[in-house]
């Protein structure tokens, strides 16, 4: 199926679901449309009480010269209050159609993000964040305009055109039935429209998400484009973007003026025409009233009103219709399998781990983890060690149950990780990215994370134990101190800190760290290791290691190779054999030994424990 037929096909379902999520606030929606109606049907009787005016007042009057001044007045002041009683009703209603929408809105938004949470970490690597917080606020501002303007816009242009009709009909029958041929004229102009111009406005919306994931991706990498010089190229890529967007909102603009406006112009003089001939035919046989023929083209004029704004509301509804598709295709991602938060919890007291010929691959064609099997006793260390790509991350991943494996089983405390539910396995396990991830707020925020369980004395406590507390008690407002955006007042041995105090004040009973590869000073370096003991204290461990010399104290160390084991054993077991342990090793020293670190071990030290 082609994007536009899928758009074209989509559209009735997603203005179902879209009302379907008007209906909790259907009774300011109902009121609202009361008041519409109340107030469009005052307006629609002003052109009748003018024709009483003219012909049963004004023209007697003349002909009889004797005005009734009074009945004159009476009906001008009549004119006058329904004129006002039926501008009040509009703005109330108008008010009751915005609260219910930014109701929906709001409603809309909360399932949104909260479907947001809830899904695999896979829609992620897919979906870039620009799109994501585009579809977030964007478009669900846009779907905002289907019940603020274009649902009232249909509703009360729907009961005008039924009033004109019976008033024209009041007026003279046969013209009613003439100017019937006009509706499946316009209905078929509009249908044209809306086939037209959907693929146009799905290419706006496309190409503003693109322009914010531009932005996004931009800021988020500044320190980067400025440090390779690479604004211009990003100026580019962003105006290339822009002119695309600008091209399409072009597009739909001509789309609006070409089509719609013009059309409904040469239909209404058309429609005059049609009526002059009418009455000029009727004023052989018969004496036509002055205020029937005023009444007439009031009426006439207005019956074009409903349908001019109506090709107005169109283009709104073509975009929100869109919006609607993109919200809605995020919304019908299927949620991470979560596992019932009722479930019983399984009896964890050990912490140890099994992997049984587990296999992943995250695209159906490479294998990540091919036929992985290794034991993680309870307490005791384990590290993975390879080269980047070899799968070190993948087996994180999989523990986490950010991915699914493909093959195999991963074992805890002997029984199978996927029976745990999701509430305990996140509890279980205790994780420190390679890059940790500060959130806004203060540091006691992002160190008890709004557990409740978490008060402050265990705050500071989880601090101490690993040194955070040192740098934290330096600042003038301590623990509520603000780190700013991403924690950019840290520098990145602190926030490594804070993340393992974070770790620590949660308790868990398996740790998984992903260690920092970054350069820090080597008195941080050392307050560090100090903090990654005492975290480690205790707890089962998986650590990935970038250098060699952090995980000498081993228990195990898994040597990885393409998704493969292909070695295992401690450090002093690895470094006797030949392997890839041995050349890692070996690279390494001679890396530090070029820095001119070279003081902890020296060519002859590593000859000697190689030997
Ligand atoms: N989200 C993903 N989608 C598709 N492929 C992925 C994804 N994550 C990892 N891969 C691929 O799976 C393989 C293993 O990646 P993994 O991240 O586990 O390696 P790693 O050893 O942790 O690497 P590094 O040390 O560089 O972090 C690589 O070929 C990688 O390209």
């Amino acid at each position: 199926m082609t994007k536009e037929t899928m758009t074209q096909d989509s559209q009735p379902s997603s203005f179902k679901r879209l009302l379907g999520y008007a209906s909790p606030h259907k009774l300011l929606f109902f009121k609202a449309m009361g008041l519409l109606l109340v107030a469009t049907a005052a307006e629609m009787t002003i052109p009748w009480l003018m024709k009483i005016m003219l012909d049963d007042v004004i023209v007697p009057g003349l002909a009889s010269g004797n005005q009734d001044w009074k009945v004159l007045g009476f009906l001008c002041a009549m004119m006058l209050a329904l004129y006002a009683f039926s501008s009040s009703l509009q703005y109330l209603q108008e008010l009751s159609f915005q609260q219910g929408a930014l109701s929906v809105v709001n409603d809309i938004r909360r399932k949104l993000f909260g479907h947001l949470l809830k899904l695999p970490i896979g829609f992620f690597d897919k979906m870039p964040v620009g799109k994501v917080v585009s579809r977030v606020t964007n478009d669900t501002e846009a779907m905002r305009d289907l019940f603020v303007s274009v649902v009232p816009t249909i509703f009360q242009g729907s009961f005008r055109i039924l009033g004109i009709f019976i008033a024209i009909a009041l007026l003279d029958f046969h013209l009613m039935l003439l100017s019937l041929i006009l509706i499946p004229i316009l209905v078929s102009v509009m249908q044209l429209y809306r086939r037209l111009s959907a693929p146009i406005f799905d290419g706006v919306r496309e190409h503003l998400s693109d322009i914010n994931t531009h932005i996004s991706e931009s800021l988020q990498g500044m320190r980067l484009i400025q440090a390779f010089n690479q604004q211009g190229h990003n100026r580019e890529i962003f105006e290339q973007s822009n002119e695309a967007w600008r091209h399409f909102r072009r597009k739909s603009v001509g789309m609006d003026s070409l089509l719609l406006a013009p059309f409904t112009r040469v239909l209404a003089l058309f429609a005059t025409v049609m009526v002059v001939g009418w009455f000029g035919r009727a004023s052989w046989t018969s004496v036509v009233e002055i205020g029937t023929i005023y009444a007439f083209i009031n009426y006439l004029e207005r019956f074009f009103e409903p349908f001019r704004q109506l090709s107005m509301e169109l283009s709104k509804l073509q975009v929100s219709m869109v919006s609607s598709e993109r919200v809605f295709e995020v919304l019908d991602e299927t949620p991470e399998q979560e596992m019932e938060s009722g479930k019983d919890a399984h009896v964890i007291s050990q912490g140890s781990l099994a992997f049984r010929n587990v296999s992943l691959s995250y695209d159906g064609k490479h294998q990540a983890l091919d036929d992985i099997s290794f034991d993680a006793p309870a307490g005791k260390f384990t590290a993975i060690v390879g080269h980047s790509g070899s799968g070190k991350s993948s087996i994180i991943n999989l523990l986490m149950r950010f991915y699914q494996h493909q093959k195999g089983e991963m074992l805890i405390d002997g029984q199978l990780l996927s029976e745990l539910p999701d509430h305990q396995l996140r509890e279980i396990f205790g994780l420190v990215l390679q890059e940790p991830f500060i959130f806004s707020g203060s540091l006691k925020d992002n160190i008890d994370l709004a557990n409740p369980d978490i008060g402050s004395d265990k705050v500071i406590d989880a601090a101490e134990q690993v040194q955070a507390s040192r740098f934290i008690e330096r600042l003038s407002d301590g623990y509520d101190h603000q780190p700013g955006y991403s924690g950019q007042s840290l520098s990145i041995g602190e926030r490594q800190l804070l993340a393992f105090a974070r770790t620590m004040a949660h308790d868990p009973r398996i740790l998984l760290l992903d260690e920092a590869t970054a350069n820090i000073d080597s008195e941080t370096e050392t307050l560090i290791k100090q903090a990654l003991l005492n975290l480690r204290h205790g707890r089962t461990t998986i650590a990935i290691a970038h250098r060699l010399s952090t995980i000498r104290d081993a228990d195990q160390i898994l040597v990885m190779e393409q998704g493969k084991v292909v070695q295992r054993g401690t450090h002093d077991e690895l470094i006797a054999q030949p392997g890839h342990y041995l050349d890692l090793y070996l690279a390494q020293k001679m890396e530090e030994e070029i820095r001119g670190e070279g003081h902890r071990a020296s060519d002859s030290d590593l000859q000697a424990e190689v030997a």
